[in-house]
């Protein structure tokens, strides 16, 4: 941290239900993700002006189900030059709750530093009423702005809680409590604006951190859900239109149906890597060498993150294993 008075913060918004409007105050659900821009989400919640010096960008306004590689790559940039350039001591993301958890797991994966990086979203368009938008906000600068932050990793905020990136999910399509890390639980509360840890700075066990200054562009990565009687049409589909790997989620520790696990094994023979998540949400996922890649702990919207960035970053198919096996 800096010697100036109050920490630095920048704040780079993208859109999502924080930044939501309807025209009716009881609408939760038909609103405008991306309504509303960077200086309105900041005018809402002038109190963050005690906690810090803070300035925004506005990059994106859209709902995060239309967020792309491209649109990771460009932001993990612009936060790595807030921090190569020491232009800020913490950096929030203002971020639809549908994506979120796959922003903050890349952004987690290829941090170079140990400053604070906050990803805040809300469940309640800014127009409703009890919006929770405001607050996550606050929360998130006062988070963003505090040295207790630094060395966790990236973090997601809303609700009042404080969560790892690397484990936690959106895990309800409408509550306010949606994100959570069931077994590993979250990282701390907020009292008032101010955060609370309940441990010492720690990160996720085995993870693996990659230099996005090089990459251009993430190749394409599809995931594939397997269910009884699922055929291979889709996966070898995905191999046709150009997918540079495949993520399968599938049953229990990591089964597919006998089709898919009989495609995936012949990918897995030509170095194709196929990786098997576990659908349930909770759990590993493992597989033998010849089968394929097991994701571990990692969901499937996570293992693809993570693929993506192997790949990306040229790994060969034992390192990129690696990156999985715990
Ligand atoms: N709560 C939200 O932000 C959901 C919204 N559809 C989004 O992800 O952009």
């Amino acid at each position: 941290m800096t010697q100036s008075k109050k920490p630095r913060v920048t704040v780079f918004a993208t859109g999502g239900t924080i930044a939501g409007g309807s025209e009716s105050n009881t609408d939760t659900l038909y609103y405008d993700s991306g309504n509303l821009g960077i200086d309105s989400l900041l005018a809402a919640v002038p109190e963050i002006h005690d906690i810090a010096e803070v300035s925004g960008e506005q990059l994106l306004n859209v709902g995060s189900h239309e967020i792309r590689g491209s649109d990771l790559l460009n932001l993990a940039k612009k936060i790595q030059y807030q921090f190569e350039n020491d232009l800020a001591d913490g950096v929030v993301i203002t971020h639809g709750t549908d994506t979120l958890e796959e922003t903050a797991f890349f952004l987690d994966l290829t941090t170079q530093f140990d400053r604070p990086v906050v990803v805040v979203g809300a469940m309640r368009p800014a127009t409703a009423i009890s919006a929770d938008g405001p607050l996550n906000l606050l929360q998130a600068v006062a988070l963003a702005a505090s040295n207790t932050a630094c060395k966790r990793g990236t973090m997601i905020v809303l609700n009042d809680r404080i969560h790892a990136a690397f484990y936690t999910s959106k895990t309800n399509a409408n509550s306010l409590d949606t994100f959570q890390a069931p077994e590993q639980g979250s990282l701390g509360y907020f009292l008032n604006a101010k955060p609370y840890f309940y441990f010492t700075p720690a990160l996720a066990s085995h993870k693996p951190n990659f230099e996005v200054k090089n990459i251009d562009s993430l190749p394409r990565v599809d995931i594939l859900y397997s269910h009884q009687d699922a055929s291979a049409d889709l996966l070898e589909l995905a191999v046709q239109r150009g997918a540079k790997g495949v993520v399968i989620n599938a049953a229990g520790s990591g089964w597919a149906s006998p089709a898919l696990e009989a495609a995936a094994t012949e990918l897995t023979e030509d170095g194709f890597p196929v990786v098997f998540a576990t659908r349930t949400g909770n759990g590993f996922a493992i597989k033998l060498p010849e089968q394929g890649i097991g994701a571990g702990i990692l969901n499937a919207q996570k293992s693809r993150v993570l693929l993506m960035l192997a790949l990306a970053s040229g790994y060969k198919h034992s390192r990129i294993e690696k990156c999985f096996t715990h």
